[in-house]
């Protein structure tokens, strides 16, 4: 398993390491012991998520408020997205900064997303089989967004708009700068 932490402190791609025989392949998809260990501090995982979406949709950006914060570990087992993690931690020298990155059946990366960033990704392929492991359980009360295409924030989701596929909650959310007025 290599893990490189991103330039948002704390969040972290994660590659797996495949065991390639005749048979196919093989990897730890989680271990514990060696994600704490790389991470550097205890996690304790409680829900898992499973979304299958067509091309050009866009989920996010969520998050869910405090004290029902949850960091996420994100995959993709069919199909490729572009996914994204925002930095809302206000004491961060990189609030408001995305990092994004593609994650596929193909390329089988992760990312780790930890409390206090929202989460996003668009689907580059026909359909993509998204997963995700969280630390805190759902809570729909303080479920929360921001707008995917706030132009303070400037992400590319590598979607022509004409292609653009979103939930009615996302294509109402608001800016960025509503969350701190
Ligand atoms: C997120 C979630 C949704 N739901 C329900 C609520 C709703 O009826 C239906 C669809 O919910 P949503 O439209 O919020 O699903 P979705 O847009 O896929 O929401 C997800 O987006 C990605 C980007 C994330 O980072 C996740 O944390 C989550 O917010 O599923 C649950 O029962 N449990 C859950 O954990």
């Amino acid at each position: 398993m290599k893990v490189t932490e991103t330039y948002l402190k704390g969040c972290f791609i994660i590659e797996p390491q495949i065991h390639e025989d005749s048979r196919g392949y093989f990897m730890e998809s989680f271990n514990k012991q060696k994600f704490e260990t790389a991470i550097g501090r205890e996690i304790s995982f409680v829900q898992d998520n499973e979304a299958l979406s067509s091309y050009g949709v866009i989920r996010g950006l969520h998050f869910q408020k405090e004290p029902y914060a949850q960091a996420k570990l994100v995959r993709v087992m069919e199909g490729k997205v572009l996914d994204v993690a925002v930095d809302l931690r206000k004491d961060s020298a990189t609030y408001g900064k995305h990092f994004s990155i593609e994650l596929s059946a193909s390329n089988k990366k992760q990312l780790f997303v930890p409390r206090g960033f929202a989460h996003g990704y668009s689907v580059l392929s026909k359909t993509a089989l998204f997963f995700y492991k969280c630390d805190q359980v759902y809570h729909p009360q303080s479920d929360c967004g921001i707008a995917y295409n706030d132009p303070c924030l400037g992400i590319d989701w590598k979607i022509g708009e004409e292609h653009q596929v979103l939930s009615i909650k996302d294509q109402k959310q608001q800016p960025l700068a509503s969350l701190l007025g």
